[in-house]
């Protein structure tokens, strides 16, 4: 299965670029539900990842979703207590989450460091590769087809919480992966491995700001190393790089 190769759209500014990405979202995920009756998305954390919902959240567009029929997953979360301001799922929540009328059941927050696994974070992590995969198609086990993964970009070109060197960007087998010692606090994580992202249909690389500007155009490359994560984060059938000028400006 060939994976695309990223295609730079480059946005004014930061600003724009969420209002941009928030539009283009709401048509891939308008498009999905009427070719195949539902889409499913995997949000990402971060100051991007969170713009993006939260100028989803201002625009009237948002209503051509059908909300009850988006099955929505994390590619990646901060092993924290539930509700957590510092939860990714708690700033989406209150980005955008709390404001559309979601289908609970079709929401799939990754567990917290006081849930059922406790402060097991290996647990956790199966725990959430098998709620995947009983989401999975018959022709596509262990992970379901997403229509769109988000994944906001590192300065050090990590996606989700797979950072570069660490085991879990090497990852080839479990879809799903505890994550310790990460360099960007808290230190344990929750992530999809590169397998679980590479199932989507199309994957979105967020990038803003001059300190992203080395990684933006790392990302570009096709070194598909460990040590460059972005690298390896492709779609199947398109893979974007969402950028604002000063991301863009060493492309
Ligand atoms: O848990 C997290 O922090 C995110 O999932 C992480 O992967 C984030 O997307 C990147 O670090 C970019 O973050 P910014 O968009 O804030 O630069």
């Amino acid at each position: 299965m060939t994976s695309a190769a990223p295609q730079p759209v480059v946005h004014s500014d930061s600003g724009f670029m969420a209002r941009a990405c928030a539009a283009r979202l709401v048509t891939a995920v308008a498009d999905a539900q009427s070719a195949r009756g539902t889409a499913t998305v995997v949000l990402t954390g971060g100051r991007n990842g969170n713009a993006l919902l939260a100028a989803l959240a201002d625009t009237p567009a948002r209503d051509t979703v059908d909300w009850s029929r988006l099955d929505l997953w994390w590619g990646d979360e901060r092993f924290l207590p539930g509700g957590d301001p510092e939860r990714n799922q708690s700033q989406a929540r209150e980005a955008l989450l709390d404001a559309v009328a979601l289908d609970p059941a079709r929401v799939h927050p990754m567990p917290a460091s006081d849930g059922p696994y406790g402060p097991d974070a290996d647990a956790a992590a199966a725990a959430y590769a098998a709620e995947l995969a009983a989401a999975a198609p018959p022709d596509h086990p262990g992970v379901p087809r997403f229509d769109v993964v988000l994944l906001g970009v590192g300065p050090d070109t990590h996606v989700a919480s797979l950072f570069p060197g660490h085991p879990a960007a090497a990852e080839t087998g479990r879809t799903v992966v505890g994550v310790h010692n990460a360099p960007k606090p808290p230190p344990t994580r929750i992530s999809l491995t590169f397998r679980a992202i590479r199932a989507a249909r199309e994957v979105w690389l967020l990038a803003a700001g001059e300190d992203k500007a080395e990684a933006a155009a790392a990302a570009l490359s096709d070194a598909a190393g460990t040590d460059i994560p972005a690298t390896r984060a492709r779609g199947t059938e398109r893979t974007l790089l969402l950028l604002d000028e000063a991301a863009a400006s060493r492309l």
